[in-house]
């Protein structure tokens, strides 16, 4: 006879957010291989949907944009890691189905983390409080919890540990998604061998008050002048064809370009949804990217649908 808790319904479908980070300031070394940081993230309407249902064994299927680069291993992908975390002996079968472009720095794989381990929860009956589910995302990876909490919020630690910003307002950005991905530990291993290289003084990773101000405040074009990313010049030296999207991206009358997080998708602040729309149309003809998309933030996190 089994012990395991019985599915309490046939499926549940969970949709996740994308991210981008207007601020990501990358801090020393730590012991543990992890950079200390300093983040402020946006949830994006990019979304991921997983589908989480009881099944004899578990596994992972994933369709949609970049399925083809996405591991169906469980023990590789990150929703299939995150049902092991809720049941070592998790027996579901697991559905993904991809808008968030992958390693393309905008956190897909964290928010189908985030998604897979909320339906899981659900699915398999653990009561589970808030606390004890924010712990198993930081297991998983440093964006998870972030996947779960969605809207803006600010990133400490290795970027897991949250406090949520005040933002007023709606942001619309264009987001020019790259034909080739980037993994995020090599953007990290190439950010420490320029500052290697060029001796720079011990980085900082203060609280960016300036950018929480205008946040709270709604100004769109100071949002924009204080989009900040540490990591860009890594992502631009590793994919120098970039510095060519991101110019394009504010010839076509962006308010600012900026590398989302760990790259190598530029994402492209405007002054509102007509502007997004312009701009995503003069950027799509331009052919530098593979695929260019408009979206709006903040959004909220991992919600059942
Ligand atoms: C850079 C950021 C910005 O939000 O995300 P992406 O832009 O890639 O989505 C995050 O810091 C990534 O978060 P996530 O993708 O969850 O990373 P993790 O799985 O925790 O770590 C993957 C690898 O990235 C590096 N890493 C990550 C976070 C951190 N604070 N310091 C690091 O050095 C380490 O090499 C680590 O082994
Ligand atoms: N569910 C998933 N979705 C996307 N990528 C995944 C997933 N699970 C594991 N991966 C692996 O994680 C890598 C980075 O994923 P992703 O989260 O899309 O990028 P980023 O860290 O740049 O935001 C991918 O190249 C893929 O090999």
């Amino acid at each position: 006879m089994s012990l395991k808790p019985r599915a309490r319904s046939a499926a549940i479908t969970v949709r996740a957010a994308a991210k981008v980070n207007l601020h990501l300031r990358v801090g020393a070394v730590r012991a543990d291989g992890y950079h200390e940081l300093t983040t402020v993230f946006q949830a994006v309407s990019l979304f991921d949907d997983v589908t989480v249902r009881a099944a004899d064994v578990l596994s992972v299927q994933t369709s949609g944009e970049g399925a083809a680069e996405v591991p169906d291993d469980p023990a590789l992908n990150l929703a299939g890691r995150a049902a092991v975390r809720v049941d070592p002996d998790a027996r579901v079968a697991i559905e993904i189905g991809k808008s968030i472009p992958v390693a393309g720095g905008m956190a897909g794989g964290s928010a189908d983390a985030a998604a897979s381990l909320l339906a899981c929860t659900r699915l398999l009956g653990v009561g589970w409080s808030r606390a004890e589910l924010i712990a198993a995302a930081a297991d998983l990876g440093s964006d998870v919890p972030f996947g779960l909490h969605g809207g803006t919020a600010l990133g400490v630690g290795r970027g897991e540990r949250l406090s949520p910003v005040l933002s007023r307002g709606q942001y619309h950005w264009v987001l020019a998604i790259a034909k080739t991905g980037l993994a995020t530990p090599a953007v990290f291993a190439e950010l420490d061998r320029l500052r290697a290289k060029e001796a720079a003084a011990e980085p900082v990773t203060h609280r960016p008050d300036d950018l929480l101000r205008a946040l709270a405040a709604g100004e769109v074009e100071q949002v924009a002048a204080l989009l900040h990313n540490d990591l860009q010049p890594a992502a631009l030296s590793l994919q120098p064809t970039l510095r060519r999207t991101l110019s394009a991206g504010v010839d076509a009358g962006a308010l600012a370009g900026i590398v989302s997080g760990s790259g190598p998708t530029c994402a492209f602040l405007c002054a509102d949804e007509e502007a997004a729309v312009r701009v995503a149309a003069e950027l799509a003809g331009r052919g530098v990217a593979k695929s260019v998309r408009t979206a709006h933030g903040p959004v909220p996190g991992c919600r059942i649908v």
